[in-house]
This record gives C-alpha cells, sequence and structure tokens, in this order.
C-alpha cells in the first residue's frame, strides 16, 4: 500500500533574535492509509513542530526551510496539476510547495488537528453548535464538488479569523438546519450529554473536558483524511483522558482516518498506536512498529525513555526525566554528531559523527539512527566522560 504521508527531509527552523534554532532536522518518515502513527519524545525534542509543519501551521520566526510533504489524494492531485505542476507527482500533492490559499482550502476536509489547548480552537463569541456546523459546511462545499479546491472555502459566508490554529473560525453565524443536525449528532458522538441543548451553548459554558470532546467533534466534522492530534489529552484528568482515547480509537476504526499522535506519554503510545517514532533533537531517532519499540529498543534514547516510564498506561505516565539537558536547538551550538552523546550511557568515539539511519537486521521496518543497531558496544572506545563538559548552560 502507498502511504498516505509521505515526507522526506523536512527541515523547519526559526530564525529568532538570538540565533537560528533547528527544531526539526532533515526528518523523513511515512505514515500509512489508515494508521495511527505515534511521535513520542521529551519536551523540546520538536514533536509540535513536526506537527505543525505537515499542516502547514508554522508562522513567523518559522519558516519550513526544506524538504518534501506529500500527501497522497488524487483528486486534489488532479485538480491542482494545472495551476501547480511542481507541486504534483502522480497521486502525490507536496504540502510543502502549495501556495498558502491551496494548503488552507485542504483543512478540514483533508486533514485538521486538534491541540492540548481546545480554547484555541474556538471563538468566544460564537456557539460550539454554530463552529462545529461551519466545519460541516466546508465539507459540505468540498465533497458536492470535490474538483474544485475553491468550492472548499467560503468566502462570503465566513472568513478564518485565524486559521492559525488549523480549525475554521466563523466570524458570523451561517449555517443550514442540515449542519446544525450534523453538530448535534457529531457532539453525541463524542459523549457530550444533551448535545440538543449544548449545541447553543457557547465555549466557556463547557467544562475543559467536554470542550476537549466538542474541539473532536470540530475536526471530525470535516471528515478529515489525517487528523494530527498533539497531546489531545495532556490537560485533562486521568479519567477523561482515558475516554477520549478511547473515543479517538473508536472514530478511527469506524472511519479508517488516519492519525498523527504527539505525546511525551509512552503508555498512550502503547494503548493507541500501529507504529512510534522516536524524536530527539529534531531527529525521529528510532522508529518501529510497537513492539520493535517496547520489545527490542536499540536506542539508548528509547531505552532511557522507556526505563523512565513511572508506570505504563497509569495515569501519570508522564516521562522522568533522562539524566543530563535536553540539548540546545540552536544552530551555532549543534555541531554534527549523535545529539545524545553526551547523555548516552554508551557514547563510543564514532558518536562524534552523526549516525545514519541504520536499519536493525530482520525487522523491516525498525530503523534507528544509532552505531549499536550494526555494532556492539564496546567499551575501550568509550568516550571519554569530559568531553562535553563547558558545552552545557
Ligand atoms: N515560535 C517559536 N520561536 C522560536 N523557537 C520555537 C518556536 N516554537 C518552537 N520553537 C523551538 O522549537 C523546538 C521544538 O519545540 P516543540 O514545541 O516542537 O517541542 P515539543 O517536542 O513539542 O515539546 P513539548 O513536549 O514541550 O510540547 C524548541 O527548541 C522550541 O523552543
Ligand atoms: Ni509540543
Amino acid at each position: 500500500m502507498k502511504p498516505i504521508l509521505r515526507i522526506s527531509d523536512l527541515s523547519t527552523r526559526f530564525f529568532t533574535k538570538s540565533g537560528q534554532v533547528n527544531a526539526v532536522e532533515s526528518l523523513s518518515m511515512s505514515i500509512d492509509d489508515g494508521e495511527v502513527f505515534g511521535i513520542v519524545g521529551e519536551s523540546g525534542s520538536g514533536k509540535s513542530v513536526t506537527a505543525r509543519s505537515l499542516i502547514r501551521l508554522i508562522e513567523s520566526p518559522g519558516k519550513i526551510t526544506a524538504g518534501k510533504i506529500e500527501y497522497r489524494n488524487a483528486e486534489v492531485a488532479d485538480e491542482i496539476e494545472d495551476s501547480n505542476p511542481e507541486a504534483v507527482d502522480g497521486d502525490y500533492v507536496d504540502l510543502a510547495a502549495l501556495p498558502e490559499d491551496v494548503v488552507r482550502s485542504l483543512r478540514g476536509p483533508s486533514f485538521s488537528m486538534i491541540f492540548q489547548d481546545p480554547e484555541s480552537s474556538f471563538n468566544p463569541t460564537l456557539t460550539v453548535g454554530e463552529q462545529i456546523a461551519e466545519a460541516v459546511e466546508v465539507q459540505r462545499r468540498a465533497s458536492s464538488n470535490p474538483r474544485s479546491v475553491k468550492s472548499r472555502t467560503s468566502s462570503s459566508a465566513y472568513s478564518l479569523r485565524s486559521y492559525a490554529y488549523g480549525t475554521i473560525m466563523p466570524n458570523r453565524s451561517y449555517v443550514s438546519s442540515e449542519s446544525k443536525d450534523r453538530a448535534v449528532e457529531l457532539l453525541q458522538q463524542v459523549g457530550i450529554p444533551d448535545p440538543e441543548e449544548r449545541v447553543d451553548e457557547y465555549p466557556h459554558e463547557y467544562s475543559g473536558g467536554m470542550l476537549q470532546r466538542a474541539m473532536i467533534a470540530q475536526a471530525l466534522a470535516g471528515e478529515p483524511d489525517i487528523l494530527v492530534a498533539d497531546e489531545p489529552t495532556t490537560a485533562l484528568d486521568v479519567t477523561i483522558q482515558a475516554q477520549v482515547l478511547n473515543l479517538l480509537r473508536d472514530i478511527q476504526e469506524e472511519t479508517g482516518m488516519t492519525i498523527l499522535l504527539i505525546t511525551h506519554n509512552l503508555g498512550v503510545i502503547a494503548r493507541m498506536c500501529d507504529r512510534v517514532g522516536v524524536m530527539y533533537a529534531g531527529e525521529i531517532v528510532e522508529r518501529g512498529t510497537l513492539s520493535n519499540i517496547f520489545d527490542e529498543a536499540v536506542h539508548p534514547y528509547t531505552k532511557g525513555l522507556l526505563g523512565s516510564i513511572p508506570d505504563i498506561g497509569s495515569a501519570g505516565g508522564r516521562l522522568q526525566p533522562i539524566e543530563g539537558n535536553v540539548p540546545s536547538l540552536m544552530d551555532e551550538e549543534m555541531g554534527n554528531r549523535c545529539y545524545f552523546a553526551d547523555r548516552c550511557p554508551k557514547a563510543m568515539k564514532t558518536c562524534l559523527e552523526k549516525p545514519a539511519d541504520l536499519s536493525v537486521d530482520g525487522a523491516k521496518e525498525h530503523e534507528v539512527q544509532c552505531v549499536l543497531a550494526k555494532e556492539e558496544y564496546d567499551e575501550s572506545d568509550a568516550l571519554d566522560p569530559g568531553q562535553f563538559e563547558g558545552e552545557d548552560s
């Protein structure tokens, strides 16, 4: 099967006053149609920037500086081939090469995003129902006229107050009764009690857990091919967390939607994902199936993460820090070595050079950016512990 998303050599940088931050560094991965792909890693490893890059939600001073983000959709490819031939390759459309307005038109029907903080996805001055219904209408326009990218966005009924959040924010109420009925259905589907009444309430009348569900309903209203979920449950209490995850899993199974799930919680990965990428310093350092990662991890960083789980699947399943600091992603400090070498219990002299992506013998999907995929640790080659002294801030 051809992947639905094919990312190659993606780099995203922030050009700040204090220097250039290499938040995502030459990242490649592919996501299959209908799978749940997890990205896990410590805070600051580049997970959110990766997620936002994929749907082109990087704002100044950030910029995607290299790479392709190819999304497979024959209809869309066909539609835009004439206007943007350089972005189309067969059934694939390179989102990184498309003009902003075309990308925007794909948000909703092609991909949508849910965040940790649902307040950012809702306009406080409109009811929850109006906002979900509006997303339904965008989807209806798209499917009634799939050959026109323009039909996917309406310019007259509403304008995008802030598309930075990846969701449609209508600034005036304009929805049909069918769309409103569908909004009620969606609210019901995500487990909002009394959806007929709740549909007319404003975001501030919802509890945090309910608003999180409403955001999922809004993201689902567009019937997206790909849902990007960035820490969708981190802000919720444990019971609600479990409910929201189950809900996402059920909906995924029902619709066959593809999900990219970002989390620092390996327990969440274990219960939700088919495959996992482990991120460190803007790179995916190990990737594979759940069993590759949980039972056959090779990278000392992955092992460190696994060793740091307090109790898998439990509420608090947040990572305990691995000793040492997450590296600064400032360009001038990055050098060209394995970025984990200064924290790695098995660092060797070869780690002062950048390791390649190596496949693990006998495991087709298991790839590791570490020499230990091919070599045994040799203590006589161990790095001098003083090697990186003075580098840390
Ligand atoms: N707007 C910005 N300006 C400058 N640097 C940024 C900006 N957004 C992110 N970064 C930097 O990019 C790097 C990656 O950040 P990112 O938010 O992707 O990490 P993360 O893995 O999602 O962490 P967390 O688990 O805390 O959400 C960090 O060094 C961060 O400081
Ligand atoms: Ni994040």
